[in-house]
């Protein structure tokens, strides 16, 4: 096979705890990932050559190394030169239909899709676990990309347990085209406020875990109890992101106001969802919150929760 195609999920956060700092610079987290069915599409060939080439024709996304689909071609031709000198480089075109910088973890979805791609370009058989822990030299949130679904996400949000997510939930979900927020700045600015929340004792391995609370959501989760799940939505990353961006707060207030079940901003933001009791609902909200924020750079998608990450659409 020269080609393939794949598809490539976001993921929304429907838990994020700051638990405290890590030696290596980053945040100590607590999280509960899930994916959703709105996805890129990414196109994978072998061409023979020496080169890696990114094409991706939203403006937003640069198509030079600072790609992180590129990034992760790169990091394959470092870690298997014998399959790079056997097979060449690759070719990588990226349809883009997930929000840019919006906390749904669009470039780490790419990137985790690259890594898929040419584990089968190059016939290495890696395993899914080989897989993520390429994918954590990348980024934080590329392990959770490669299998996707729903799961518990700890250290810097690399360490994965999965769990039996939901299905066919519908989410709505909203995103200012002319906001993004830098996931750096979102941490910082949280180390800098919530100092008194957090632990900044690196060795006290038993004071971060008695301070995880997200144990009634995994429950929630295990229970397919979705008002409880509603309930528990947490995302401590708003607490900084939400007052420096009101439209992020005016989104959120307006999901609410329609009568979703529950709502808040995924990752780092600025993008806001809401979980919602049926498809008919979710595109009713969609159409009322235009009503409520008029303001045609915000742009609004219907989706659903599934559980699965980067899969083949099709190969030639
Ligand atoms: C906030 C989250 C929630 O899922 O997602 P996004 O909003 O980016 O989608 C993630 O923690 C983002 O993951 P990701 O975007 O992969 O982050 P990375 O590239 O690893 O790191 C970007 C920067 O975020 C900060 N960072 C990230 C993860 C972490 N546990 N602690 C941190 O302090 C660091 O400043 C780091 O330099
Ligand atoms: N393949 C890619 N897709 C999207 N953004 C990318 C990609 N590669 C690099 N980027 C850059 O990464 C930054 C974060 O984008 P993205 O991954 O979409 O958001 P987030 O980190 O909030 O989930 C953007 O500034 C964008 O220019």
């Amino acid at each position: 096979m020269r080609n393939y195609s794949l598809i490539a999920p976001a993921k929304i956060n429907l838990y994020l705890e700051i638990i405290g700092d890590r030696p290596d610079g980053y945040h100590e987290l607590a999280m509960v990932m899930q994916s959703i069915q709105l996805a890129d599409q990414v196109d994978i060939s072998a061409n023979g050559n020496k080169s890696i080439k990114v094409d991706c024709q939203s403006l937003e996304v640069p198509n030079d190394k600072t790609n992180l689909a590129y990034r992760a071609a790169e990091l394959m031709t470092e870690k298997f030169p014998d399959a790079f000198a056997q097979y060449g480089g690759v070719d990588i075109t990226i349809h883009k239909n997930i929000p840019v910088a919006a906390g749904l973890a669009g470039g780490s979805t790419n990137a985790a899709a690259v890594l898929v791609g040419m584990d089968l370009l190059w016939n290495l058989g890696l395993t899914q676990s080989d897989i993520e822990e390429l994918g954590a030299f990348l980024g934080s949130d590329v392990p959770f990309c490669v299998g996707g679904g729903t799961a518990i996400a700890t250290g810097r949000g690399e360490q994965l347990t999965s769990i039996l997510g939901l299905e066919d939930v519908y989410v709505v979900l909203g995103k200012h085209k002319n906001i993004s927020v830098s996931t750096p700045w979102a941490y910082k600015s949280y180390r800098a406020a919530y100092t008194d929340s957090y632990i900044r004792d690196k060795e006290d391995l038993a004071a971060r875990a008695s301070a995880v609370h997200s144990a009634p959501m995994v429950q929630a989760i295990i229970h397919k109890n979705i008002q409880e799940i509603c309930q528990q939505l947490h995302n401590d990353l708003e607490k900084v992101v939400l007052p420096e961006y009101s439209q992020v707060s005016q989104l959120r207030a307006a999901f609410a106001s329609l009568g979703a079940l529950g709502t808040i901003m995924s990752g780092s933001g600025p993008s806001v969802f809401a979980i919602c009791e049926s498809k008919s609902q979710a595109e009713s909200i969609k159409s009322q919150v235009h009503k409520i924020i008029p303001d045609n750079n915000l742009e609004l998608f219907v989706t659903k929760l599934i559980s699965h990450g980067i899969q083949v659409a099709s190969q030639k």
